[in-house]
Parts: C-alpha cells; structure tokens; sequence
C-alpha cells in the first residue's frame, strides 16, 4: 500500500537555482523558486520511473565524475520527449545534478531515493540475456546495443550476459536447453525474427518445465514468468511498435531497465494436431504471405524489400479459394470496429485479467477453466466463410508498425485473450489499393463493402475438397505433408529441424544449419510462384510473424496474456485523449496474474 507521508523535503540547488526538492511516497519532485521563495516550476518524476541515483556529479556518456563536492548527488529518470512532433511516446534518460546544504543531506537523499527504488520497484530486472542478431534490419544491432542499451544497463545496475547469434535458431535454442537460472528476463537485439525466437524458446521451455503438451490444441498453456525485452534493431519491429509506440532503442531499453511488463495474447498455430508455431502479430495468408515470400529474394534490399515485394504482388492481383471457420469472441465486451484503442494501463486488458485468471485458482478450478475456455465450445459456435480472398489475416494486436501507424486492426487489445480476424474478399485492383493505403491514412480500413472484421477466439482455414494446388512444386499444400512430418510431433519446434524448412522434414546437417539466414532465404525464395514462374499457384502461404508456414490447412487459436514484455503499452498522447475517453484504467504494470 503506497502512502503519502513525507520522506524527506529540503533546499536544494540545480545550478545556482535553488528549489524545494520533496520526496514523498512514490513521488519526486523539485520545485524552482524565486527570489521571494515563491513556487515557479515543478519537475515531478514518480520513483517508478527514476533509473539510478548516483553521489557526486555523474555523466553516463562515459560513465564518469565531473569536478564535484561532497554534498552533490545526481538522479537519472525517464524523460518524455514532445510527442507533438509525432514521433510517439519517445523516452530519453533525464538527468539533474543536485547539491545540497551538507554532506550529511546530500548521504540522506540519495539512501532515501534508494530506499524508495527498492520499495516501490521490487520487479525490476538485474540480471538479463541479451541475443543480438548482428545481421537483422540495417545491420546495426551490436553498435546499437554497445552504444546506447548496455551504457543504461550498467547505469541502472543490471549485468547482462550478451550473446552475438552465429546462426538462426541459436536464441531459441540456447533459451529451451541451456541453464537459465538467475536471469530476470530473455533480451533481443533485433527484428520480429529475433523477437520470434526469444518467444518461441520462452514458451517451450515453460511448458517443458510445466509438464504441458504444447501439440494439444484444448490444453491451457502454462502463462511464462520470464519476461521478454525487444531493442528494435529489424526491418519492421511490429512487436516493438505495437508494444511501445515507437521504435527507438533508448525508449526500449528504458522499459527494461524499470521493469515494465505488459502481458501479451499469443496465437498458436497448429497443423493435424501438430503445433506448426506462435504468433503474436500477424498470420496472413494470400497478399502478405505473398509479399513475404517475394521478399525473401530480394533481402539484399534491406527493410526496402518489403515495399518493392508489396509493389511486385500487388501488381500480380492474385485472390485465393477457401473457406475459413471462426470462433467468435464475447461481442458483448468489445468489437474491431468501436473506435477504442489499446493504450497503457488499457481496461479491457486489464479486466480480462480477471476473466483469464480468476484469483481463487486451485488446481482443480484450473482445470474446469481449461475446460470452459477450450473443450466445451461446441462446434455450434463456429462460424463459416466460403469465397474468394485477396487476404486473410489474424492478429492478436493492432500489429502497428512504421508502415502503419494504425496497423492491421487499430482497436485490437494486446492482452485481452481475442485476436482480430480480417477478411479482404476479391476485389479489383484498386478497392485493393484502397484498402492497403488506408492502413497509412486515418480512414477506417474496415468500410469497405469487400472487407469484414471479426473479433475470435480460434480460426480454421481450409480449401474445399479438390481445390488445393495441384502443382508439385508447391512445398505448403497440404497434399505434401508426407506422413512422415507427423509422425513425431514433438520435432516440429525442435531444434535439430530446421523451423523454415517447407513440407519436407529436413534434418540439416550442422554445417548447413549454421548458414543461418543464407539457407532460409533459399528456402523461403523457393515458393514464389506467380511473378517469375509460368505456373501459377492456386494458393498462397501463410505468413506468420514474418516466417512462412510449411502448410495452407491451419488452425489457430489465440492464449490470453501467455507471455510477458518489458513494456507497458502505447503512452497516450495528451492531444488525442478524447480518442480513448473511459478506456483507461491503471499502468501497464498493474496486470497481474500471480
Ligand atoms: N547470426 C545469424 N545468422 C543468420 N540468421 C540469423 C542470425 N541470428 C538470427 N538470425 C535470424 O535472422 C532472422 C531475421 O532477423 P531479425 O528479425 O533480427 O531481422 P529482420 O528480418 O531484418 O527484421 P524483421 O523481422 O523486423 O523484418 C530471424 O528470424 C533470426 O532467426
Ligand atoms: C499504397 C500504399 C500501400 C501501403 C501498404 C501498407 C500496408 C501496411 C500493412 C502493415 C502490416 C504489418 C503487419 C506486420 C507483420 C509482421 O508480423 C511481419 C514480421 O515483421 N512483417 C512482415 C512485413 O511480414
Ligand atoms: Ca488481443
């Protein structure tokens, strides 16, 4: 319980400025004042967001003293930069360097700051993992790492241990095996590649240690303690976008340095009873698995190949057959298109908290709610759509990303057990277009007579009898799913398999598992059908979080709150707050399901 009782009010001077600094439950705050001892301006810092209070005069950039006395003590603490420039909720590390009347203030100062860190942010993460893929997005992962986050490591406290991955799959692979004893939370320097991998590795290894069957579509996954922390370094960072509200490494590593943790509602994807692999962002099939696919063989490009692939497959105007089923969510309780967005401290996440973990769980509670989450939904409650698709698309978030502010589904939740499930029925070229370019606009995506929205629970997607690809080159169809791939669930997320590889079972030699992105951009590019080949494909292939799928015939389900991020939502900005009027409840570090 917090309370408001004074800890310790004093003069001191920023300069040759005196001000009244007040330290009073979980606030901090300095007052500027005037020759009269009257209030000019208050900075105000709550002690959740002060990072480290250091004696003396420091500097970070290198860490060092400058010319100090024995009565100065510095505070470091998160800085909001002017979001008017629309550069989102931009942080930066504050400094002030206070001097006060005597040594002895300035030794109470800093022990009650530091008694207030302790008491008030008992999360906050000591020791990390930190996997920096030196090859992702502009290839600046490790200069961004050693620049700007390990210099806010060290200064808040945290030892990192930092792996440079030599290979795809290393991350995950070293987070499900190696001993992971005494860390607080799992980093990534990188893309949604990267972030895949930690996410992967993060539930596996929880539900290895949890005893729980990953492959079992009606289990309830065992919620992961290790938090997870993205220091955007990739060509998209949706999951950091979408989380954050920007991309920008000193913002992220901030988060991670206070301990936010925001819940995350992830989508597991299974074929035959096979868990194929999550998704937290998007699951696409038609227009974005077709644009991944010819992405990959442009990669050379940079984060510019998506927008040259995008500009390829929309010229190719290509629509898919099939029939999706789905699982609709409460519409009681929210829908896509009631304007709200999912902003910090967001209601209907948090009380979803609630309806995802009732508080009085025992085991054998837990079980019922296994049952009445998964089993008892009959198949009455499945809904159907046959036709004609230029995309479907599932995601668990808005998915916004630099592309698209809005993203894919603008009043999607991050933690509130749903996804979002878009159709985009055939169209011509330009209603296409016009959809596609509403994703960069304010205009609502989702009034368009050819596009329907729905808010679900799990999502089926299947070709009716006789209509998958017949064309032998095609990896995904379902066709091609030898018996063999099923015949061992357990190896599909295993790491001796290489993940990417398409259709056919491969158990690459070491050699070849360590080319890393060279063998899967072979393998990826490998699927491209109807730009450069003659035959053209009658389907397409399922994007997941920027990984394409082995199979066409999936089914998804969406895990309330499975993981946990070093984040707390997109900070509202001021000027829009009319958008989200009655949304609001606490913080993102409110949530809890303990
Ligand atoms: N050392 C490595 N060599 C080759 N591939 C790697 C290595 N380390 C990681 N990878 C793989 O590279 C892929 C892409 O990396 P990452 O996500 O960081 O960048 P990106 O693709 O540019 O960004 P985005 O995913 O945002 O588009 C990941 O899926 C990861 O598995
Ligand atoms: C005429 C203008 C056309 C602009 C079209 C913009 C459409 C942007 C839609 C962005 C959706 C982003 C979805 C995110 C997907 C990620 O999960 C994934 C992994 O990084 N990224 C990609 C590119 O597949
Ligand atoms: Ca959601």
């Amino acid at each position: 319980m917090e309370t408001d009782s004074v800890k310790l009010e004093s003069s001191v001077w920023l300069g040759n400025k005196r001000h009244r600094a007040l330290l009073s439950g979980w606030r901090f705050s300095w007052t500027e004042l005037d020759k009269k001892n009257r209030d000019k301006n208050t900075i105000s810092v709550p002690v959740s967001e002060v990072v480290a209070v250091m004696e003396g005069q420091v500097e970070i950039h290198p860490q060092k003293k400058t010319k100090d006395t024995d009565r100065d003590f510095t505070l470091f603490y998160v800085k909001r930069s002017n979001t008017s420039g629309g550069k989102g909720p931009l942080w930066s590390l504050g400094r002030s360097q206070f001097c006060c009347l005597s040594r002895d203030l300035r030794d109470q100062w800093v022990t009650q700051l530091r008694i207030a860190l302790k008491t008030h942010c008992p999360s906050r993460p000591c020791r990390l993992l930190v996997f920096i893929n030196p090859y992702g997005g502009k290839k600046k992962a490790k200069q961004i790492f050693h620049s700007s986050v390990a210099p806010l490591f060290e200064l808040a406290g945290i030892s990192s241990h930092v792996v440079v991955t030599e290979r795809a799959n290393q991350a995950r692979d070293h987070i499900l095996k190696k001993d992971l004893t005494g860390f607080d939370g799992v980093i990534c320097v990188g893309g949604d590649g990267m972030f895949s991998e930690l996410l992967h590795g993060v539930i596996g290894r929880t539900q290895q240690e949890a005893g729980v069957s990953e492959h079992d579509q009606s289990v309830m996954l065992q919620p992961c303690d290790l938090h997870i922390g993205i220091i955007p370094a990739g060509s998209t960072d949706c999951v950091c976008f979408a989380t954050v509200g920007v991309n920008d490494p000193v913002t992220s590593a901030l988060h991670i340095v206070i301990g936010d943790s925001q819940p995350l509602d992830v989508c597991s994807v299974h074929h035959c009873s096979t868990l194929v692999r999550y998704s937290v962002s998007l699951v696409g099939y038609g227009f974005y698995g077709d644009v991944l696919a010819e992405s990959e063989r442009h990669r050379w490009m940079g984060p510019l190949r998506y927008d040259y692939s995008g500009f390829l497959v929309y010229l190719c105007n290509r629509s898919y057959q099939g029939i999706v089923q789905y699982l609709p969510a409460d519409s009681q309780i929210t829908s896509p298109r009631d304007n709200s967005r999912c902003l910090s401290g967001c209601r209907v996440c948090s009380e979803s908290t609630e309806r995802l973990f009732p508080r009085s769980e025992s085991c054998s509670s837990l079980y019922s709610r296994q049952l009445s989450q998964y089993s008892i939904e009959s198949e009455d409650n499945w809904l159907s759509v046959e036709g004609r698709f230029r995309c479907v698309s599932l995601t668990c978030m808005s998915s916004s990303c630099p592309r698209s502010p809005k993203g894919l589904s603008p009043s999607a939740h991050l933690a509130d057990g749903t996804g979002d499930l878009i159709l985009v029925r055939n169209t011509n070229p330009l209603g296409f277009l016009t959809y596609l370019h509403r994703h960069t606009t304010t205009q609502d995506q989702f009034d368009l007579p050819f596009v329907e929205v729905h808010r679900v629970k799990a999502v089926r997607f299947s070709f009716l009898p006789g209509e998958e690809d017949d064309d032998e080159d095609q990896p995904n169809d379902s066709q091609n799913n030898t018996p063999g791939i099923l015949e061992d669930p357990e190896t599909l997320c295993n790491s001796d398999i290489e993940s990417n590889s398409f259709g056919s079972k491969q158990h690459l030699a070491g050699n070849q598992r360590e080319q890393g992105m060279t063998e899967k951009s072979r393998n990826k590019s490998d699927y491209l059908c109807g730009l450069c080949s003659s035959k053209r494909s009658a389907t397409s292939v399922w994007n997941c979080d920027g990984e394409i799928l082995p199979y066409a015939e999936i089914s998804c389900r969406v895990h309330g709150q499975l993981v946990r991020l070093f984040a707390r939502g997109v900070e509202e900005d001021p000027s829009s707050r009319k958008y989200n009027e009655g949304n609001r409840n606490c913080r993102g570090r409110c949530f809890s399901h303990s």
